[in-house]
């Protein structure tokens, strides 16, 4: 057992900070990290490590967006279905065979969706369009149609989606579908991406089983270790299981020193409010480690504490699991999404909706609520998931989003407008 000096600055003492003053002091710590190259087939979900200028226009080349005719408009001018023009067909363009013969008065190449347009020709007519509706394998010498047509319909121009120089992926994206189409086309069959930060979970409690184990008096089992897990690849990150110590000072200190040797950043769960074997308190109070801070002024997840040790930083997050959940997305995801290169939060990450219930609770310090966004006949409600008690995780599972309240002598109505963090 850690040797109980409850007295000892940092354990009462702690001088409160409000929640964005100690997210920017953490985030100021942060850094990107490296770039490395992995083939686009594994980059979903990666971070651009740099943004992405178009090498070439796109479409790359001017091209049909119908299976039809191209021709010249100007001839189909008069074309109604009275007086019908025939053209005359001088070659056919599947997909990916470019024309050899360009397009004169009264004449017109057969062309597929996708086809290269050939010289001359401005306006593509549908196959519908024409008199004899033609088949695929129709390989007719004259194409007779009945209507006229604006010029340009049914054409691509070079560059009419991407213009070559163009910055069309800004660095620090996270790598999704439209993204990997884009960095396809643009002939990226390797990706520079920043390196998935390694992020330590180590949880303190004397009084934690591992899942496997069956239950004993008095203990439960680690469940803030799955979660911050779970947590952490919603990040983006990789997690490094580093298991559990007991509520052990220099049991604790080994395995964050092990932990931070081998990770980027460093999450713990447990022992880090003013009870007699609060551990972190005893291993952060080192002369080797500079805190941070140790105390917000919030709920849940009031004795968060981040600090620095062997130039590494560390997130001792609360052991209650509501409150290590909340900790998490306040101030590990933002200094995780600054390693990988992304802006601290996401933009239009938080939001005004209204609130789905009463909140009958008043509060001296600002709190944050899990709960489930719902939209109903065009407005956006926010529901709290359950009682806010930071002990509870059954809260956790439905919550998509965190309803801010700040301090207030008296409770919400439901129906009040609430600015709302999405997870
Ligand atoms: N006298 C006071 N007591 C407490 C205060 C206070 O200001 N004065 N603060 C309360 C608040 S608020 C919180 S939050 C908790 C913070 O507790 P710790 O971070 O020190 O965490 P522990 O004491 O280790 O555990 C708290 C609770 O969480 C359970 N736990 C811990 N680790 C896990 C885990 N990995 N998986 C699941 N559950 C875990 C643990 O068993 C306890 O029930 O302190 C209040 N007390
Ligand atoms: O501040 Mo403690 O974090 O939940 O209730
Ligand atoms: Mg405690």
């Amino acid at each position: 057992m850690p040797s109980q000096t409850p007295e000892r600055p940092g354990r009462f003492r702690r001088t409160a900070l409000q929640p964005d003053e100690a997210q920017r002091i953490l985030i100021e710590r942060m850094s990107p990290l490296p770039e490395e190259r992995v083939p686009l087939a594994e980059a979903w979900g990666r971070t651009l490590a740099r943004s992405l200028t178009a090498p070439h226009p796109f479409p790359p080349f001017r091209r049909s967006a119908m299976d039809g005719y191209a021709v010249r408009a100007e001839d189909l001018r008069h074309a109604t279905q009275e007086a019908r023009v025939s053209l005359e067909v001088v070659e056919s363009l599947p997909g990916g065979v470019a024309p050899t013969r360009s397009i004169g008065p009264g004449q017109a190449s057969r062309i597929m969706t996708g086809g290269m347009m050939p010289e001359g020709a401005d306006t593509v007519v549908m196959l519908e369009m024409t008199v004899s509706p033609a088949t695929e394998d129709d390989a007719l010498p004259v194409v007779t149609i009945g209507r006229s047509v604006p010029i340009g319909v049914n054409v691509a121009d070079v560059g009419c989606e991407i213009q070559e120089g163009a910055e069309v992926l800004r660095a620090g994206q996270r790598i999704g579908a439209g993204e990997s189409a884009i960095l396809a086309s643009c002939g990226n069959a390797e990706v520079g991406v920043r390196r998935r930060p390694r992020v330590g979970i180590l949880s303190t409690g004397s009084e934690l089983l591992d899942v496997s184990e069956p239950l004993e008096p008095a203990k439960i089992r680690n469940s803030n270790a799955p979660m911050l897990a779970a947590m952490v690849r919603e990040s983006g990150a990789d997690p490094v299981m580093l298991g559990q110590v007991p509520d052990d000072a220099p049991a604790a200190r080994a395995l964050i020193d092990a932990g931070l040797r081998e990770c980027d950043l460093l999450l713990t769960s447990g022992g880090v409010s003013v009870g007699d074997y609060d551990v972190m308190v005893d291993v952060l109070s080192s002369p080797d480690v500079e805190l941070l801070f140790n105390k917000i002024a919030m709920r849940p997840g009031s004795p968060t504490t981040a600090a620095v040790a062997n130039g590494k930083t560390l997130v001792a997050l609360s052991g209650n699991p509501g409150a290590c959940f909340v900790g998490y997305h306040l101030f590990v995801a933002p200094a995780l999404r600054v390693m990988l290169g992304q802006t601290p939060y996401a933009e239009n990450r938080s939001f005004q909706a209204y609130l789905g219930a009463e909140f009958p609770k008043v509060n001296a310090y600002r709190r944050y609520i899990r709960a489930a966004t719902d939209l109903k006949d065009g407005t956006v409600w926010v529901t709290p998931t359950g009682d806010d008690k930071s002990s509870l995780m059954t809260t956790i599972v439905n919550a998509d989003c965190l309803i801010e309240i700040p301090p207030l002598k008296e409770g919400l109505a439901k129906g009040h407008l609430v600015t709302a963090w999405r997870l």
